[in-house]
């Protein structure tokens, strides 16, 4: 498998993905037509920043399964696009978390000290001290705007310099606030209070255009604006005004709205601005942890199937995974048996976790049930990503429960289909550690092995039909493995499972049916 790198990446991601065998394509800078050919024909894309992959770029990629991002924002990446097309889409939060909130308090005592201008006018030949005249953090007021993973080290670092920090962030709790050690106020008192502002929120629609002319009026006289989030959620044109009027003292941007800026960009021209080119995250040791973590997660997808860090998909924690494995393997299984035992389109599937699985991380197992059911009509197309999409598209309604008792087993998987003309219940649990088992199908109850070729028939409970089936099997060269044979009393009838070394259809499906005493009989492929 073939894995292209289109932005710089430490050295040692590259080496752990050569090392599980990969195919490492490195190709960085490429125009977006370029990128298109090179994404191609490549199954995994590892990516920074300067990688801009829209439903454009994705929809060029035959056979892209994952989309790795060495670091945190992933606003370059169309992630509709890769849902559509089954295309996991994983980051690394936290890998670079230390070195942005580092670059930010820089930046905040660089503007302080104007460290920057200062250093320009030494290298232009001048001694101009009287000129740079600073101030000092210690005492002063920092207005945090998110306070998620590096808003809350910011906080941290922040108050070592004695500062008091204020902090605005509508999803974080009281308590959280409290063991940061920071004041949780509402938008309009920060920006009134604090004489740094600094921002440390996503770029999202929400987001976009955030900080602007409005919020730049309600900030105190002379404050110290600082961005090392994303270039868009401060708007530029109204950050230059502001600086402008003296309004803002001083600001320091690591982000732009358009990365790389145009050269002549309005804020280059102002003494009051400082700036880096999207440094926050570009330190050897935020480097390396971010490119080992995606190159790690490229292999464990790729090669094992593992999804972790995904932003769509459920992700399985290494320590839950060998536990709901077979679980996974049952959903689909289960899935798969339903799409093909039903007379008609699927309408509503109902799916019941009973007894140990009521504690698990279900979505996983959810997606598996709804990849099987649409993978016998799909194949391919479908997988954990898309799944739900096509589900949701095709007008199939999910519905999931749990109850912590599970009847006669430890833990019992209940999927209820609901078909045009029909309904179908299908219960599976897990023998031991890993062995999945049919337990129930409708009022049937058997123990079966959901694999291979299998063979699906409804019979009248009377003596000889079994040994009839074997027979008819034998004459055309097909061997039985397994025979699960479950009984429904009252109506007499029985329900055979048989799993054979071959699939069985055509002529001999057509002499199975006309035996006396079947009802059906339904080839299956699991
Ligand atoms: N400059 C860099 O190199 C660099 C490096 C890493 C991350 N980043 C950027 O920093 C952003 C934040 O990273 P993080 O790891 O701290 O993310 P995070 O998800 O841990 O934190 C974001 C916080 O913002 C809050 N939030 C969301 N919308 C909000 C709103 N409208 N108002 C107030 N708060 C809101 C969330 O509740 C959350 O607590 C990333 O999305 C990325 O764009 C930049
Ligand atoms: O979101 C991030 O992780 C940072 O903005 C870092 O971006 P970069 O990997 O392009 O430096």
């Amino acid at each position: 498998m073939k894995v292209l790198i289109s932005d710089h990446i430490a050295e040692e991601g590259k080496e752990i993905l050569k090392a599980a065998g990969l195919e490492v394509v490195e190709k960085v800078g490429l125009s977006p037509e370029d990128l298109k050919e090179a994404i191609a024909d490549v199954d995994a894309i590892l990516i920074r920043s300067g990688t801009k992959l829209t439903a454009e770029v994705i929809a060029a990629a035959t056979r892209l399964k994952v989309i790795a991002r060495a670091g945190t924002g992933l606003d370059n990446v169309d992630i509709d696009a890769a849902n559509k097309r089954g295309i996991v889409v994983m980051n690394v939060p936290g890998g670079n978390t230390v070195s942005a909130a580092e670059h930010t308090i820089s930046m905040m005592l660089a503007l302080s000290r104007n460290i920057p201008q200062a250093t320009a006018s030494m290298k232009a030949g001048k001694w101009e001290k009287k000129k740079f005249l600073g101030r000092e953090v210690a005492g002063k007021t920092l207005g945090i705007i998110g306070v998620g993973r590096i808003g809350s080290i910011v906080a941290d670092r922040a108050r070592g310099l004695k500062m008091k920090v204020l902090a605005y962030d509508p999803y974080i709790t009281q308590e959280t606030a409290e063991k940061l050690g920071v004041e949780l106020v509402d938008l309009d008192s920060l920006l009134a209070r604090s004489d740094y502002i600094s921002v440390h929120v996503p770029l999202t629609k929400e987001t976009k255009g955030f900080i602007n002319r409005e919020l730049f009026a309600k900030m105190k006289d002379g404050v110290m604006f600082i961005n090392c989030a994303r270039g868009g959620i401060v708007n530029e044109e109204d950050l230059y005004q502001a600086l402008v009027s003296g309004k803002v003292a001083g600001a320091a941007l690591d982000v732009f709205e358009v990365e790389p800026p145009p050269k002549d960009h309005p804020l280059f021209g102002l003494e009051n601005f400082i700036c880096t080119p999207h440094l926050g995250a570009s330190t050897r040791e935020a480097q390396k942890n971010v490119a080992t973590a995606a190159a790690s997660q490229i292999v464990d997808y790729l090669l094992h199937g593992v999804v972790r860090n995904a932003v769509n998909v459920p992700s399985v924690s290494a320590d839950q995974l060998p536990r709901i494995q077979p679980f996974i393997t049952l959903g689909e299984k289960i899935g798969a048996l339903h799409t093909q035992l039903a007379d008609g389109p699927i309408e509503a599937v109902s799916i019941t976790y009973q007894g140990e699985m009521a504690d698990m991380e279900t979505g996983p197992i959810t997606l598996a049930i709804l990849k099987g059911i649409l993978s016998p009509v799909m194949g391919d197309e479908v997988n954990y990503v898309n799944a739900p999409i096509i589900a949701r598209d095709r007008g199939i309604k999910v519905t999931e429960s749990k109850t912590a008792t599970a009847e006669d087993f430890t833990n019992l998987l209940i999927v209820r289909v609901r078909y045009r003309g029909g309904e179908n219940e299908i219960s599976g649990t897990i023998f031991g550690k890993k062995e999945p088992r049919i337990v129930r199908i409708n009022d049937f109850r058997l123990d079966a092995i959901p694999e291979g070729h299998m063979l699906f028939i409804y019979n009248e409970d009377r003596p000889g039909v079994i040994g009839k089936i074997g027979i008819t099997l034998g004459e055309a060269g097909i061997n039985i493995s397994r025979m699960h044979v479950g009984q429904e009393p009252a109506q007499k009838s029985n329900i055979i499972l048989l799993t054979t070394d071959k699939s069985v259809n055509g002529e001999v499906l057509e002499r199975l049916k006309k035996l006396p005493h079947v009802l059906s009989a339904r080839p299956l492929e699991l």
